[in-house]
């Protein structure tokens, strides 16, 4: 037989589940160990995402069990909109299905492949078939499949499908049986924190094996999902335009207006007269030379960027903060928002914060958390624009040492936000290194390395300033007992004047006929704010009598008080020294040390 004859019947279409099913690499599936991760991963954003569509506070519920010493069951339920019961057999059962891949919007998901791909893994490495649980209102029943993926089809395989009696009244769950360990498990926890850091809308609780861990919402800011937009004219190919074209009932005008984001009546116009196309023929009718000119003209006719604010949802600073803040414990931190940027014709927008001291490790390389489109990028660093921009930067002109990448106690995050993050793969683990992004990345950053450099000096001012007053707090007591041996007097009270050195806030408790008077002084030039508790042991009014110039935040016998005092002023208070209980002063702001020269019990 002729070559091109046996080639030819050994040649045939190869279906795309075929296809990862044998380069699961591609996805994020190369070890049992990654797997689990990437399993996860993917279920929490399709969770994530649904949840922002339907505009509801993300509920997540994650659970791994060991079930033998080899595998290993994973479960992730949500409170989103639930999928309707025809189309669940796709969303689990066939690769390449899904909402996101033709709209242009930040979202996480994009390709329509991450939890199919998922059930494909686990259908191979155990044989057991996907459960599926989603329920779309109270109205509706719950539906229970049991699926599998006929990998040489690509298509879903429904072993078993029930109406359910599922107590949600909306969301979805699904379970996967692996053969894996837990061996990243630490990553696992990682992956949980940092989702949390940049979601800061959501609840995560994760029972991993018996470990419970819980990652609380820190905004009741409910996300609304970014609106798609048309393409923008400077990003598409002629592919594309082409495709857009043939499918078009409007004249070539109205195309340029209705198809494309940020076209008006002006720049269709000025577009159509460079090409030399009248913009009454149809749109349909454009041959591809005419089209080819088309598409040249709208390169060269200024059009604004897309409408990022529509199509872009930023964590924004605040938030960014406070979830760095809920998650680390850090001495400074502060976030950057940039404006939106283009690359290709895709909006994007970067945003970066940068956490300093704390309980960071002190020595080695800076912490970097990678994320694009709210979702954490935990594999391949060395590959990823963001380190590249990192790597790039001087950060020893912001006193911090480097080693390509920063060196200390430094926290570094950076968030790319984007219609179509440009990954290098699509197992999603990098971005490309893309120099409109880039440039976006260091400003950021440098911008942040300026406020940590002040910070940084700052903190060194204040130390030797405190080190100082220290050294000569150290020496009043005994110059204060000399002098009052020299003049024949009591010694006298040297805690104001320690106070005022020291520059602090200084809480006293005295006791004068069996009343009980407590003051606190603020020696600092700002107003501060204090939390007085005052615990009662045996829950008599009198033992914690409200003082009605303050407000009580808790009861009135355990008593929470926040009160603000002025710079170089006092906050008096006097009680019945009756019953017992327990007095504690602290500082609202954590860092401020409150010098209590008080013994507590009255
Ligand atoms: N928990 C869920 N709740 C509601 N809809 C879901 C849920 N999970 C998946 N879907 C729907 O199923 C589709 C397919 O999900 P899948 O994870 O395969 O791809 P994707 O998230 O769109 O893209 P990617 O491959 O980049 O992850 C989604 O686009 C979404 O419409």
């Amino acid at each position: 037989m002729a070559i091109a004859e046996k080639l030819a019947s050994q040649q045939k279409s190869i279906s795309v589940a075929e296809f990862f099913e044998k380069n699961k690499h591609l996805l994020g599936f190369d070890s049992p160990t990654r797997g689990i991760i990437t399993t996860i991963k993917e279920a929490i954003d399709n969770s994530l995402d649904a949840c922002e569509e339907a505009e509801v506070l993300p509920d997540i519920w994650v659970s791994i069990t060991k079930l033998t010493k080899e595998t290993i069951r994973i479960a992730v339920e949500d409170n989103g909109p639930g999928i309707v019961p025809d189309n669940v057999p796709y969303v689990f059962g066939k690769l390449l299905y899904g909402s996101r891949f033709h709209q242009i919007r930040q979202s996480r998901g994009q390709q329509g492949i991450g939890i199919s791909a998922a059930v494909l893994f686990a259908q191979l490495t155990t044989g057991v078939p996907a459960r599926v649980i989603s329920r779309t209102g109270a109205d509706k029943p719950a539906y229970l499949f049991d699926l599998m993926i006929r990998t040489e089809k690509n298509e879903p395989e429904i072993i078993r499908k029930e109406e359910y009696n599922w107590d949600r009244t909306h969301g979805t769950r699904i379970e996967l049986e692996f053969t894996g360990s837990l061996a990243a498990k630490r990553r696992l926890i990682d992956y949980l924190k940092y989702t949390a850091v940049v979601n800061p809308h959501a609840r995560i609780q994760a029972d991993i094996d018996g470990e419970w861990h819980s990652f609380e919402r820190v905004s009741d800011e409910i996300i609304v999902s970014p609106q798609a937009i048309a393409p923008h004219p400077y990003g598409i190919e002629f592919g594309t335009l082409k495709r857009m074209a043939a499918i078009s009932k409007d004249n070539v005008h109205e195309f340029l207006i209705t198809g494309f984001s940020r076209v008006g009546l002006k720049s269709a116009d000025q577009m159509l007269k460079i090409a030399g196309i009248k913009g009454t023929r149809k749109a349909k009718g454009l041959s591809s030379e005419h089209l080819k000119t088309l598409l040249a003209a709208m390169q060269e006719v200024d059009v604004p960027p897309p409408p990022a604010s529509l199509c872009l949802s930023p964590i924004t600073e605040e938030m960014i903060v406070q979830g760095l803040e809920k998650e680390f414990e850090l001495d400074f931190v502060k976030a950057r928002t940039r404006k939106a940027q283009v690359f290709s014709g895709h909006p994007f927008i970067v945003e970066a914060a940068i956490g300093y001291g704390g309980k960071l490790d002190q020595e080695g390389q800076a912490l970097l958390l990678r994320f694009a489109n709210r979702v954490p990028l935990l594999y391949q660093q060395g590959a990823c624009a963001v380190t590249n921009a990192i790597a790039g930067i001087n950060w020893r002109s912001y006193n911090i040492s480097q080693q390509s990448l920063p060196i200390g106690p430094i926290l570094l995050l950076v968030h790319v936000a984007s219609t179509n993050v440009p990954f290098t793969s699509e197992s999603k683990d990098a971005i490309a290194a893309i120099p409109e992004i880039e440039k976006e990345i260091t400003l950021a950053l440098q911008d942040l390395g300026r406020e940590l450099k002040n910070f940084i000096n700052k903190r060194d001012r204040n130390k030797l300033a405190e080190d100082r007053a220290r050294a000569v707090c150290s020496i009043i007591p005994d110059i204060a007992t000399k002098v009052a041996e020299i003049v024949e007097l009591p010694p006298p009270d040297i805690s104001p004047i320690e106070g005022q050195i020291m520059r602090r806030v200084v809480a006293k408790k005295k006791t004068e006929d069996g009343m009980v008077g407590v003051s606190v002084t603020n020696y600092t030039r700002k107003p501060i704010e204090v939390m007085v508790y005052s615990l009662s042991e045996d829950n008599q009014e009198e033992a914690v009598p409200k003082p009605d110039f303050i407000d009580v935040i808790g009861s009135e016998f355990n008593a929470v008080w926040r009160i603000t005092i002025e710079p170089e002023s006092a906050w008096k208070a006097t009680y019945p020294g009756k019953g017992r209980g327990t007095i504690d002063i602290r500082g609202v702001d954590e860092k401020m040390k409150v010098v209590v020269d008080l013994d507590g019990i009255y």
